[in-house]
């Protein structure tokens, strides 16, 4: 089954084509990742695909309904989860607080009416009957929360060491890469059909990016459907079932990792750019 289907995706920044025309899909299972030179689009790509960016033109189909243009929270309560280059956590929220956000999306009791808040008049009401049931605090709202509870100590149980001790640490005093450990555990908390990921490692030294490979490998062999940019080509490599390599906002090439690797277009670009990217 395709999870994501892109078509034709546009979007310029005063005049500048940040992604000119790209299409490609992700089957379920699949881990597909995006290469590519520094500003070739990749993080514009993805937040197109996330609703974080609206395209200038083209479709995004997730699980076969046209999302183009809904706001990432709808998206992730559709199933599309995404982490942010440079880690975003909520600093004064605790470790496991921040992992419960992201069960947000899959709450019932606490979130009553919320498929009225896209509805312009009847928003106001949506936004009310939260706000009085975190008033009343009803016996269903602590159900919920106590269930959603086991998910967020699963999620920490996922990054052992690293953040289970830290559970109740305020985000803010985290090193960086637990802050990149707990945005994933948040992003993953609600069990998306698609996990977006936006270079994942950025950040992290040789250990802890060999740590985040062999979790996102479990992940993997769990089933979970990946989208990925990310610089680290060798940890692309082993984890990909397939590579799209974007250059000036084009697709220039896109196949398994050893076609791609060999490819004559792809090592241009980036020994025309970046040197040590790609070992043929
Ligand atoms: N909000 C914005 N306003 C103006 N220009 C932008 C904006 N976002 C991206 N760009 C430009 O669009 C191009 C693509 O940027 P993008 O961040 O998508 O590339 P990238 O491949 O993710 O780069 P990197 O590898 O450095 O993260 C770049 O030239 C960038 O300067």
């Amino acid at each position: 089954m395709t999870v994501l289907e892109v078509q034709g995706l546009r979007r310029s920044f005063a005049g500048l084509r940040a992604v000119d025309g790209v299409s490609f899909g992700v089957e379920q299972g699949e881990v597909v990742s995006v290469i590519g030179p520094n500003g070739s689009g990749k993080t514009t790509a993805l937040n197109l695909v996330s609703g974080v960016l609206r395209p200038d033109e083209g479709r995004v189909l997730f699980q076969g309904r046209d999302v183009t243009g809904l706001r990432p929270e709808r998206l992730a309560e559709a199933g599309l989860s995404r982490t942010f280059q440079n880690g975003r956590v909520f600093g004064n929220l605790s470790v496991a607080e921040n992992v419960l956000i992201g069960l947000t999306p899959t709450l019932r009791a606490a979130r009553p009416l919320a498929r009225w808040r896209d509805i312009p008049v009847l928003r106001w009401v949506s936004l009310l009957a939260e706000t009085a049931v975190a008033l009343v605090d009803p016996p269903s709202v602590r159900r919920e929360l106590a269930e959603r509870e086991a998910e967020v100590e699963s999620q920490l149980d996922r990054f052992g060491d690293r953040l289970r001790p830290r559970a109740e640490a305020a985000a803010h005093t985290l090193s960086y890469a637990n802050r990149r450990r707990t945005e994933i555990a948040r992003a993953l908390a609600s069990g998306p059909a698609l996990l977006v990921l936006d270079e994942p490692t950025a950040g992290m030294n040789p250990v802890e990016t060999a740590e985040v490979l062999e979790q996102l490998l479990a992940l993997k062999a769990a089933g979970q459907t990946i989208l990925l940019v990310e610089h680290k080509i060798d940890l692309v490599m082993r984890l990909s079932d397939r590579v799209l390599v974007l250059d000036a906002g084009t697709v220039i090439a896109s196949g398994s990792p050893d076609e791609v690797r060999n490819d004559p277009r792809v090592i241009e670009a980036y020994l025309g750019k970046r040197r040590p990217a790609v070992r043929p």
